[in-house]
């Protein structure tokens, strides 16, 4: 309740705002006592010393300097050189609406920033305590304005506590090359299946998905990369497939991208028919495991010759779910369903990939448990494929530019947190192609291993 006109006086405000801020004071502190005590040219040889240590390290290790120093350096400059700082921050939260006037004083409110962390040199994640009244839908509604007025790419809202919002600021293109396609790995137990690294993400870390019990879904217009998705996780699975221990059925009525899994595939089809064949005889291995499970009284499979994980991939989904003959549609649509919920126990997984995501081409959409948003045509397919009001936290993937250079880049939503994450998947070439099929064809046929 505010009965006065009067601000706190400043002596009080310099007070509150060393208390927020203690490093601002506690370094030019440390500097002055040190230049009392210990002299002018005492300080500045510890002051150049640290100085000179701080260069050795960035130029001696740069991954280590990286991977430390830099993050703290740059948010620290940040929060105190740029847009974040003082009459700036000020300034972009009255452009934006969000710093409300008193309803007594007209004073404005500006929103407080709390923390301000800078992983990678493309993002900042800038904490935000919101003014009473303010909700996190109301800045989420905002994030085209703050995004102009921070001149960042992208800006996307998560709440992190009850007065706390997290703003992740895309300031430019995390992605400007290419990811190098995953190593082939000889070692079948090297493998995590909770744990697959397809690619990267904004802030540099492996892109991981979880394959086991999971059903992934991807969606991107034409050209956006959902070949290199496939091809990054088969490459990742590579020494399982080789071992029998992950068996691939392969639905691919383009005929395109996947032709070339024929040779690695436990099952192929392209023909609308023959797909449906592939997909109802998967049922029944769905059905014999659920039987085995059943017999050895255990209620989940765990990996092996007899139950090995069973990955359908499916291409271009809309062909068979939601275009093309009556009959077809039909089974297609009873079998992914039935295998959507009932295939997670008994290591029977979908990967499925669509142009277009709506319910009418794909209505088994929903059960699906991991989505990916590569570059789509509309910003409803955004929502479609990652859920509700993903796009207006931050998951701009119809405004991913059409251009062969973006290929790959799209988003998913953390489990946790909800907040969309940048990705991009490793591009795997023809000769990478190539490479992982001889790997696997070379590795069945030695003799040392016996494909189930
Ligand atoms: N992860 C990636 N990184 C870099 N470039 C990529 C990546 N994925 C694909 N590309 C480039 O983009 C082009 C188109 O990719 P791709 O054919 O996989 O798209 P798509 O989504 O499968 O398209 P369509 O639905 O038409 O088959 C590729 O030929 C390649 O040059």
């Amino acid at each position: 309740m505010k009965y006065s006109n009067r601000k706190t006086g400043v002596e009080w405000r310099a007070l509150l705002w060393t208390a927020r801020h203690p490093g601002m004071v506690v370094l030019p502190g440390a500097l002055g006592t040190s230049t009392v005590l210990l002299g002018t040219s005492t300080t500045g040889m510890l002051t150049g010393g640290t100085l000179t240590a701080l260069g050795s390290w960035y130029r001696a290790h740069p991954d280590s300097f990286d991977y430390f120093a830099a993050p703290v350096l740059r948010a620290w400059r940040r929060r105190w050189f740029s847009r974040y700082t003082g009459k700036w921050w000020r300034d972009t939260m009255l452009a934006v609406d969000l710093a409300p006037a008193h309803r007594k004083t007209g004073e404005h409110q500006v929103p407080r920033i709390t923390k301000l962390r800078s992983a990678a040199s493309s993002v900042d994640t800038v904490y935000v305590r919101m003014i009473p009244g303010q909700t996190a839908k109301l800045w989420e509604s905002k994030t085209e304005e703050l995004a102009v007025a921070l001149n960042a790419e992208r800006v996307g809202i998560e709440q992190v506590r009850p007065q706390i919002v997290a703003l992740v600021v895309q300031r430019r293109e995390s992605f400007t090359e290419v990811i190098e396609a995953p190593a082939l790995s000889w070692d079948a137990d090297a493998v995590d299946l909770d744990n697959v690294v397809i690619g990267e993400d904004e802030y540099g870390n492996d892109w991981r998905v979880p394959v086991i019990g999971q059903h992934i879904f991807g969606a991107g217009a034409t050209g956006s990369g959902k070949g290199s998705l496939v091809w990054s996780l088969l490459r990742a699975l590579a020494p399982l497939i080789r071992d029998g221990l992950v068996r691939l059925w392969v639905l691919d009525p383009k005929r395109m991208e996947l032709v070339k899994t024929e040779g690695i595939a436990y099952r192929y089809a392209a023909e609308p028919e023959d797909c449906v064949d592939v997909v109802e005889e998967f049922v029944q291995d769905l059905e014999r495991v659920q039987r085995v499970l059943a017999e050895q009284g255990k209620r989940k499979f765990s990996i092996s010759r007899e139950t090995p994980l069973n990955l359908l991939i499916v291409d271009e989904m809309g062909a068979l779910l939601g275009f093309g003959e009556i009959a077809v549609t039909r089974a297609m649509r009873k079998a992914m369903s039935y295998i959507g919920t009932q295939g997670r126990a008994t290591g029977h997984s979908m990967c499925g990939f669509v142009q277009e995501p709506s319910k009418d081409v794909v209505p088994v959409r929903d059960l699906f448990t991991v989505r990916i948003c590569l570059r789509v045509t509309s910003a409803a397919h955004v929502d479609m494929t990652l859920g509700e009001n993903a796009r207006l936290r931050g998951a701009l993937a119809d405004e991913i530019s059409n251009d062969v250079s973006t290929a790959g880049i799209g988003y998913v939503v953390q489990e946790k947190s909800r907040v969309p994450l940048r990705v991009r998947a490793s591009y795997v070439d023809d000769s990478e192609i190539q490479e992982l099929i001889e790997f696997v064809t070379s590795g069945r046929s030695s003799g040392l291993k016996v494909v189930a």
